[in-house]
């Protein structure tokens, strides 16, 4: 299994795969499938989210009442189109919410009850006890799993719920999930250990420790969040509904105290015509859209197999300056495989095979047993029989070493300079910890882009030994050149981070194509790394897959876990990408702006266009008692009632028009802020000014026709 498949998905060559454009105009199927949702959503209490349509109801409940009191085709009229625009508002959230649906059941299939094989006890005292996988089993239902569980999963079976693997190597068909045919690695101790339920073991046999509760998992969050039934708020949008139902409350007194007005100068107005006034006057279009744009964006993200956890952090993605990536993992397939031992001058190769070998028996990442295979396959009869004597030094990210406690010497393996300062330590001088031979073998291994792993020994109390050098390779994934030149178009500055030395560091960053880079660094260099970025005011994203990685992914304005990485990762982030590419990145910002503009260009066209209405409405209403407002009746309609009914069903009209662009979004082509808002002021601004002179007066042709306006 130690091949150098790569890790991640294969689609990297082409990270625009199976997007499906958004539609232009709505199919009918679509409405129709939309429309008990859109019913549903008629109630009131639905309502209380966007004041502005409840405005619009309790309005069209008044007329329904008028009308039954006091019949006329016009009450009629627009009692029926008030009604229409509500329904149309919650169409719109509907149809968006209905994009999800076909995606929601096709993954609904995965969490199809399995019979999963749980081990008795924990992992600790199985390890113990000898082979996890030779324990007692006894059979349970997936969904009787609880977090913690320990399952064996054998090729040909379906993984029983989310999970890390605690032991072996296996390829997993993911396809399900992330629509990737390629299989996948998953594999205990590094930073691939992560598998989610309902997909397929194909080869070998693999120990799972559960990590999610029945309800919780990576499928149920995933189908949540397709189908918008989780969907939060965001702080913009929730600033802008308040704006509008301030706005919506302002109007609410200008027509009710008109009332007033109207019957103190003679000029009576009926609740009918003060009500159309009112619903024409308010931000109808934004109030009825501005859920849709939300969906809808979470949706081209969902196309784009980018699961966002908060819209929060989509939005966020549009102001993007920084974006950190880790090395392994991220920027390369993070398969860091041995390749060859380079002992310095005076130890023998065998020597540092046996010291590597020992070191790596019980590391179970996958640096660790990759070592082992090609000691195996490349110096037979090794003899490393004392290592069962031995106990084991665990690898972290901290002290980036590993190695082997013996009763009589002391092994490590790691980082060159966390070996050098540890054999320091143990009393070897300095100049001597960082020989010019031992020097030139880590360069040289590095300025490849490799990784070099020191080797040491210490033998007794006297101060360790250094034996030389193991050469981990790592392929950069493809495509990221260009990708990341996009990037610096749209301003945004790429950072790699890693644990590695400079020299590797420097190598893959020139081989990826990144701006900047930072070596040597530990999790909380990651972490602080991010908070200066943040504290000079700049938006940060991080792309990464690693546990070391979760604090910093936590940290950053948005985080992107590979979906490759572990689930401590995927769990600190609040975006998880199926593809485990890092220049999705790309397509994220582009998303995130596209929202925030498409919700700017629809409230500037909303109100624009209520701001004209005015001109078709008041006019009307009030030139038989005050007949100089002749001069503001610019539109020339036929009769005050039919200007009244045209200017409601231009109101509900102007809605469903912009649906599919509020679902679709609008264009994004990167430009400068400035140039882009002098840009949509003027589409939008003048074109909703613009607009209902047209649309109302072409209707008004038409609706003057009806006997009896
Ligand atoms: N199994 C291991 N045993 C000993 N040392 C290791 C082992 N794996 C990695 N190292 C050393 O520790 C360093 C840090 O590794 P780590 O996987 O934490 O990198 P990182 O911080 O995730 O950065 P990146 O993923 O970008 O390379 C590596 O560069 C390597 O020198
Ligand atoms: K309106
Ligand atoms: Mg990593």
């Amino acid at each position: 299994m130690n091949d150098n498949t790569p890790g991640g998905s294969a689609t990297l060559a082409q990270p625009h795969h199976q997007v499906q454009p958004g539609p232009t105009v709505l199919s009918t199927a679509q409405l129709v499938e939309a429309l008990p949702g859109a019913l549903r959503k008629l109630d009131p209490r639905e309502l209380l989210r966007t004041p502005v349509m409840l405005i619009v109801e309790i309005g069209a409940v008044a007329t329904t009442v008028f009308s039954i009191v006091d019949p006329s085709t016009m009450g009629w009229l627009v009692t029926v189109w008030l009604w229409l625009t509500v329904l149309f508002g919650t169409l719109a959230e509907s149809v968006a919410e209905g994009r999800g649906k076909a995606q929601a059941a096709s993954l609904r299939a995965l969490q199809q009850e399995t019979m999963a094989r749980r081990l008795r006890g924990s992992v600790d005292h199985l390890r113990s006890a000898g082979d996890l996988a030779t324990q007692t089993i006894e059979e349970v239902p997936s969904t009787a799993l609880r977090a913690g569980d320990l399952v064996v999963v054998e090729a040909g079976e379906r993984i029983p719920g989310d999970g890390d693997v605690v032991e072996g190597v296996a390829s997993v068909d993911e396809s399900a999930v992330t629509g990737e045919s390629a299989p996948v690695i998953r594999e205990s101790g590094g930073d691939r250990s992560a598998v989610t339920g309902g997909t397929t073991v194909l080869s070998d046999r693999i120990v799972v420790r559960i990590t999610s509760d029945p309800g919780q998992s990576f499928v149920d969050r995933m189908i949540a969040l397709v189908e918008g039934s989780e969907r939060q708020r965001t702080p913009n949008e929730i600033a802008l509904n308040v704006l509008l139902t301030a706005l919506t409350a302002i109007f609410v007194v200008v027509v009710a105290s008109l009332y007033y007005v109207a019957d103190y100068s003679d000029a009576h107005q009926s609740v009918l015509v003060l009500t159309a006034l009112l619903v024409c006057l308010i931000p109808t279009t934004i109030g009825a859209l501005l859920s849709a744009i939300g969906i809808a964006g979470m949706d081209r993200l969902v196309r784009r197999n980018v699961l966002a956890m908060s819209g929060r952090a989509v939005e966020a993605a549009g102001d993007i300056d920084v974006l950190l990536l880790d090395k392994t993992g991220t920027i390369t397939y993070g398969n860091r495989q041995a390749s060859e031992l380079l002992p310095v001058d005076g130890v023998a190769a065998d020597d540092l095979a046996r010291a590597a070998l020992l070191a790596s028996l019980a590391d179970e990442t996958p640096e660790g047993r990759s070592i082992v295979t090609l000691i195996r396959e490349q110096y037979t009869g090794i003899d490393a029989s004392e290592g069962s004597a031995g106990s084991l030094v665990e690898f972290s990210a901290t002290t980036r070493m590993s190695g082997l406690d013996l009763p009589d010497r002391v092994i490590r393996k790691g980082a060159a300079s966390a070996v050098a300062s540890w054999a320091n330590e143990t009393g070897l001088p300095a100049e001597q910890a960082s020989a010019p031979q031992l020097t030139d073998l880590v360069e040289r291994v590095s300025s490849s882009g490799g990784t070099p792993l020191v080797v040491a020994e210490q033998v007794g109390t006297q101060p360790a030994r250094l034996l030389g050098v193991i050469h981990l390779k790592d392929v950069v994934k493809e495509g990221l050149r260009e990708r990341f030149e996009e990037m610096r178009a749209m301003g945004i500055r790429t950072v790699m981070i890693t644990g590695d030395n400079a020299v590797t560091a420097a190598a893959i960053a020139r081989e990826a194509g990144v701006d900047d880079f930072l070596a040597e660094a530990t999790p909380e260099d990651k972490l602080a790394l991010i908070r200066k970025e943040q504290q000079g005011g700049r938006m940060v994203a991080m792309c990464g897959d690693g546990t070391n990685d979760a604090p910093a992914l936590a940290q950053a304005d948005v985080g992107v876990a590979m979906n490759t990485g572990t689930t401590a990762a995927k769990e600190a982030g609040n975006m998880v990408d199926l593809d485990s590419d890092p220049t999705k990145l790309i397509d994220v910002v582009e998303i995130g702006k596209q929202l925030l503009i498409t919700r700017g260009a629809l409230t500037t066209f909303s109100v624009a266009n209520d701001v004209a209405k005015y001109f078709a409405i008041l006019p009307a209403m009030f030139v038989v008692a005050f007949p100089d407002l002749e001069v503001l009746n610019i539109m020339r309609l036929s009769s005050p009632q039919s200007a009244i009914v045209s200017a409601v069903v231009f109101n509900a009209l102007i809605i469903v028009l912009l649906i599919p662009l509020a679902l679709r979004g609008v264009r994004y082509r990167p430009s400068s802020a400035s140039s882009l808002l002098r840009r949509n002021l003027l589409i939008y601004g003048v074109g909703g000014l613009v607009a209902p002179f047209l649309g109302i007066k072409l209707l008004d042709l038409v609706i003057s026709l009806i006997p009896g306006l």
